[in-house]
């Protein structure tokens, strides 16, 4: 029996041997593929744009004018520019309203075009960067139509940020929401249906149009009496669940297109990547809007990722504000309600005045906050992630993150809410090794919440590559690294960085878990991390190697072991609380051949205490200084 025993073991060995020399052989091909699929995108894009220049000359050679082409949804560059001219009926009224109305001197990059597109009667989606002026493309055709514009818009916030600038340029506008009383609700329900047209954009959350159906049929009123005049949907990729920011209520906006199909649509938002659109025009019932867009990137405003810690980060950023920011005005976003309180009175104590937001306060507290931020009698709000989109104050000048986003996409929305003024801006992350875990509780079941969260710890873990240039992927963009300008923390810094081999790292890590897991021992991030470092109880009786790694490398090399799947995370459900564990990837078995290798990117300006030296991370095997033995159960 023991023979047999030993010959199993043989077995499994040489065969366990065989599967991983496949695997790594698997790895190493995957890895040839995704550097040949990046050349091919690269490729396919230049080519495309080539096409796309023949083209254009090509058109402009052949006497451009009267030529019925293609469908207007698949017009080219020449064909969209017929949409910039100032000869259309309404083109004087346009840029009278432009100036005397709005007081501004000309339209930025796309405005005119949609705004005639619209104008036009076409169904239209509009994606521009955050802060552009996208409102005004509805904003301005509204005030030139008959009737009223319907304005569909996900916050509260939101439409009162709106509705406040409305009034400052007594342009009459009105909203429906929960917060409105019954008499006011009266008075705009009537309103709706009067010729004179008291307003001239209608305000609503898309629960009004789902649920109320005394709405609907005033709706339907004006829609016969010919005033509805333009349906505008802004923030438009909360229909899509592949959206970062999905609304349950906004999937029944379609019922606005099969109602008034003669009314165009036109939807809004800053980050809708191409699928995401066609899920939206599915849901919309629209049929082939013609899509405008422009770049995601916002030149003036500044990237850049700091490591977080707890209480240091709170003092680090209060000297921020009261040094670098002085007098001026700016948001820290937190992760919770109790984060955006306890961290304004800290703020407070530091003698900024701050206050907090989030979604449990009361609808008045709300407006108040909001409106005493706008007119710069606070300096910042601490706000959860309530406080966001379309929140529209010009002379913002920094957006710090105490916590990271949930998705690079809530990032970009976010950080956006900078410099709309066009003068420079900050936007800063803090980034600390607990968060990623308390945001995977909460995204964990979301569709896609896991992948989207792991994409932005990569942005935060990222020291080497241009901060745009990974946000340009989300947005199927072609990135050239020169356009940032220096306007990130890594093309600015770009020598302070090396590469480090974490080879041995990743092995302790590993052997760790292995041990943990041969105990049925679960391991939280915060205890494997203890363990790593010799700093966890003491129950097993098997020697584990400990690192000589600061906190906050080992931390970065557990990250980094998560990313690139030798780690994962497990989470288990309680009907109070998840947990979250770490477990070995996927990957982890590639560790146990002597031949695989793992590099990572490490600053090399962190601030360090002064006996972890560079040299361990670099020579990762001398770096077991001591070993400790752990006692525990004996088996
Ligand atoms: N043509 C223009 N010239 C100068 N400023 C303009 C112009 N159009 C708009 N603005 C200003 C007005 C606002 O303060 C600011 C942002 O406009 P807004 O419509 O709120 O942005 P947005 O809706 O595109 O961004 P977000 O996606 O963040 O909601 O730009
Ligand atoms: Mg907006
Ligand atoms: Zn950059």
């Amino acid at each position: 029996i023991l023979w047999n025993r030993e010959k199993e073991t043989q077995n499994a060995q040489a065969e366990l041997d065989s599967v991983e020399a496949e695997l790594e052989l698997v790895e190493l091909q995957i890895t040839e593929l995704m550097d040949k699929q990046a050349e091919l995108t690269s490729r396919r894009n230049a080519l495309l744009q080539q096409l796309e220049e023949a083209c254009d000359a090509a058109q402009s050679s052949s006497s451009s004018s009267l030529k019925p082409s293609k469908a207007d949804h698949v017009m080219n560059k020449q064909e969209m520019q017929r949409y910039d001219r100032r000869d259309f009926p309404w083109s004087e009224k346009v840029e009278q309203q432009l100036k005397d109305s709005f007081n501004l001197s000309k339209f930025r990059p796309l405005q005119l075009r949609a705004i005639n597109l619209t104008l036009l009667g076409k169904d239209l989606f509009l994606v521009m960067p955050t802060g552009r002026g996208k409102s005004l493309c509805y904003q301005l055709p509204a005030v030139c139509s008959t009737g009223f514009t319907l304005v569909v818009t996900p916050l509260v916030s939101l439409m009162e940020d709106q509705i406040m600038y409305l009034k400052s340029i007594d342009v009459s506008a009105a909203m429906l929401n929960a917060s409105i009383n019954k008499e006011s609700v009266k008075t705009v329900m009537a309103g709706m249906t009067d010729v004179k047209s008291p307003f001239k954009l209608l305000y609503v959350t898309p629960e009004k149009i789902a649920k109320s159906k005394l709405f609907m049929s005033r709706l339907e009123k004006a829609y016969n009496a010919n005033l509805l005049s333009r349906i505008a949907v802004d923030e438009v990729h909360c229909c899509s669940q592949w959206g970062h920011d999905f609304r349950p209520d906004y999937k029944l906006l379609g019922i606005l297109k099969r109602q008034f199909p003669k009314v165009p649509l036109l939807g809004i938002t800053a980050t809708a990547t191409s699928s995401v659109l066609k899920d939206c025009e599915k849901i919309l019932c629209v049929s082939q809007p013609i899509t405008l867009t422009s770049s995601f990137n916002r030149t003036n405003l500044y990237y850049e990722v700091k490591n977080s810690d707890n209480e240091a980060s709170i003092s680090d950023i209060a000297s921020l504000i009261n040094s670098k920011y002085k007098d001026q005005s700016g948001i820290v976003y937190v992760f919770s309600q109790k984060d955006a309180e306890s961290v304004s009175t800290e703020l407070q104590k530091r003698d900024i005045l701050a206050y907090p937001y989030h979604a449990n306060m009361d609808p008045q507290d709300k407006s108040r906050v909001h409106h005493k931020w706008t007119s710069n009698k606070i300096r910042v709000v601490v706000a959860t992630v309530a406080f966001g989109m379309g929140i529209d104050k010009p002379d913002v000048r920094f957006v710090i993150h105490h916590t990271i986003s949930k998705s690079i996409e809530n990032y970009y929305q976010e950080s956006g809410r900078a410099g709309r003024d066009d003068h420079p801006a900050d936007c800063i992350v803090y980034f600390g090794f607990s968060d990623i875990f308390r945001i995977s509780t909460m995204v964990v079941m979301e569709n896609t919440g896991q992948q989207k969260l792991l994409q932005m710890v990569d942005y935060c873990q990222n020291f080497d590559r241009c901060r745009r240039s990974l946000m340009a992927v989300h947005f199927d963009e072609m990135w050239n690294e020169e356009g940032c300008n220096q306007m990130c923390d890594t093309c600015r810094h770009a020598q302070d960085c090396i590469t480090v081999d974490i080879t041995q790292h990743a092995r302790q890590v590993v052997q760790i878990l292995e041990l943990a897991a041969s105990n049925n021992e679960k391991m939280t991030p915060l205890k494997l991390t203890d363990a790593w470092m010799g700093k966890g109880p003491a129950k097993h009786r098997k020697m584990i190697q400990t690192t000589t790694l600061s906190r906050l490398k080992a931390e970065a090399v557990i990250v980094q072991l998560l990313l690139r799947g030798y780690l994962r995370e497990d989470f288990s459900f309680t009907p109070y609380t998840t947990y979250i564990y770490i477990k070995l990837g996927r990957k982890a078995p590639l560790l146990k051949s002597q031949a695989h290798s793992l590099t990572m990117k490490m600053r090399t300006t962190e601030s360090e205490p002064a006996e972890v030296s560079k040299v361990h991370i670099d020579a990762p095997q001398e770096s077991y200084n001591f070993i400790i033995v752990l006692s525990g159960p004996s088996r």
